[in-house]
């Protein structure tokens, strides 16, 4: 058996080359990034009006101007308008493009219509409600890198540089797999011995979270089925997520035939509640990853996170370990194992504060729907107290 820390370290340590592909932009979302995203041209374009109202020359209103007679209409989408003679004025759209010879744009609420003209009733300053050419970003420069996760906001800067079809690592192949003869489908009714599959439903809609959309089998409890099915997923390189089969049953036969089917075994058994059975290995070639998770729902779950989920975003190149909170009560663990206890949190000015909730087993699914993460409670002879900060998995975001 080796420590938690050890065995996230293994895990941590499996590359895993990501290749690159591209996607059409709407079904970027969520993907992360394989390329560097300059700006085409400037950030916004052309200086930009910012308000409705109308767009003048600020020496005029220098020079005494107030009364500015209308030359014409700036509608956002037309070409560059041109303001000439003192005293004129141009009506100008939010978004239009500021017209030559124009610096400064009014609002309309601070202007009094007349025929033809309008008068101006504030002080104004020069260079007022323009979005200047360039400012946000000059052409060329570098608006976002390559690893950066695509949500909503990047999917906006790739549109606005006609990134269409953004180049994004290739998702791994995973392949989940449940084991037991206890186990049957969602929509089929279980009979009083047996129960519905839930860890691999829970997996899977985890898996959106990338874009991941797993292969899905399943392993009665005989050696030479789980021989068959497992080489043929084997065959191909991919990521195994299993579930079940892999404590001291009699019917717990994934570790010696991962190990037959030529899976090298990095670690099995870890010293942490829940999750203590955990089996990690590489397959031949280093082609597939295999992490052979406890069963048990809970066990399963806070598995998937604390190590698939940590080694993915090490695979798009970030480092997830460094999520903290703090114990709203003081916590005790001589048990001698890491300890994950659930827990919700609450955001107070910055820092977050983790109150447990309890669990009555690993088998326990109905706390997890509770719960919004996991803390990682090490042991200590000296207890922690109120306040103390620890290691924060969260699996739900607000
Ligand atoms: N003698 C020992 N027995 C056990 C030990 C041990 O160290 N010595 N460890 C215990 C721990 S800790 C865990 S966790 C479980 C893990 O066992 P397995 O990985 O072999 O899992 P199974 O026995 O196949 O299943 C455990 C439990 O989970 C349910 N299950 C499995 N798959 C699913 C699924 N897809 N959806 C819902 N529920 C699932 C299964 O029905 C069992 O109730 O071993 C302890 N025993
Ligand atoms: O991993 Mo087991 O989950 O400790 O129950």
């Amino acid at each position: 058996m080796i420590s938690f820390g050890k065995a996230y370290e293994a895990v941590m340590a499996e590359r895993w080359t990501l290749a690159a592909e591209t996607v059409r932009l709407d079904d970027a979302c969520g993907r992360y990034l394989a390329q560097l995203v300059v700006a085409d041209r400037p950030l916004p374009p052309y200086d930009r009006a910012t308000m409705d109202g109308i767009a003048i020359c600020h020496r005029d209103f220098r020079d005494g101007h107030r009364e500015y007679r209308i030359q014409g209409m700036a509608r956002a989408g037309d070409p560059r308008h041109r303001l000439s003679g003192a005293g004129n004025c141009i009506e100008i759209a939010t978004g239009a493009v500021l017209p030559e010879g124009a610096d400064t744009v009014v609002r309309y609420e601070d202007l009094l219509s007349s025929a033809g003209a309008f008068t101006i009733q504030s002080d104004p300053s020069e260079g007022q409600s323009i979005h200047p050419a360039g400012s946000d970003a000059d052409a060329g420069s570098v608006l976002l890198e390559p690893g950066t996760r695509i949500g909503p906001s990047e999917i906006a800067v790739l549109a606005s540089v006609g990134v269409g079809k953004p180049k994004v690592y290739s998702l791994p192949a995973v392949t989940l797999v449940s084991t037991g003869d206890e186990l049957v489908d969602v929509d089929q009714k279980p009979e009083p011995h047996q129960i519905r599959k839930s860890n691999t439903r829970a997996l899977r809609a985890a898996l959106t979270e990338f874009g991941i959309v797993p292969e899905e089998i399943h392993l009665a409890d005989d050696p030479q089925i789980i021989r068959m099915e497992l080489e043929k997923v084997l065959s191909e390189p991919g990521i195994l997520l299993l579930s079940g089969g892999v404590s001291k049953g009699k019917f717990d036969y994934l570790p010696e035939v991962l190990e037959a089917l030529g899976v090298r075994k990095c670690f099995h058994r870890v010293a942490q509640r829940p999750g203590k059975p955990f089996w990690f290995g590489v397959g031949a070639g280093g082609e597939n990853l295999v992490f052979s998770f406890p069963g048990n729902p809970v066990s399963t779950f806070l598995s998937f996170h604390l190590y698939f989920r940590d080694w993915l975003l090490k695979s798009f190149g970030f480092d997830n370990n460094g999520q903290q909170a703090r114990l709203i009560a003081p916590a005790e663990n001589t048990s001698g194992l890491t300890q994950f206890r659930l827990a919700t949190v609450e955001n107070r000015e910055g820092t977050l504060w983790a109150a447990e909730v309890p669990m009555n087993s690993s088998g326990d699914f109905l706390s997890l729907a509770r719960a919004e993460g996991f803390l990682c409670i090490e042991p200590t002879k000296s207890g922690y107290a109120k306040g103390a900060t620890v290691k924060w998995i969260p699996f739900k975001f607000k």
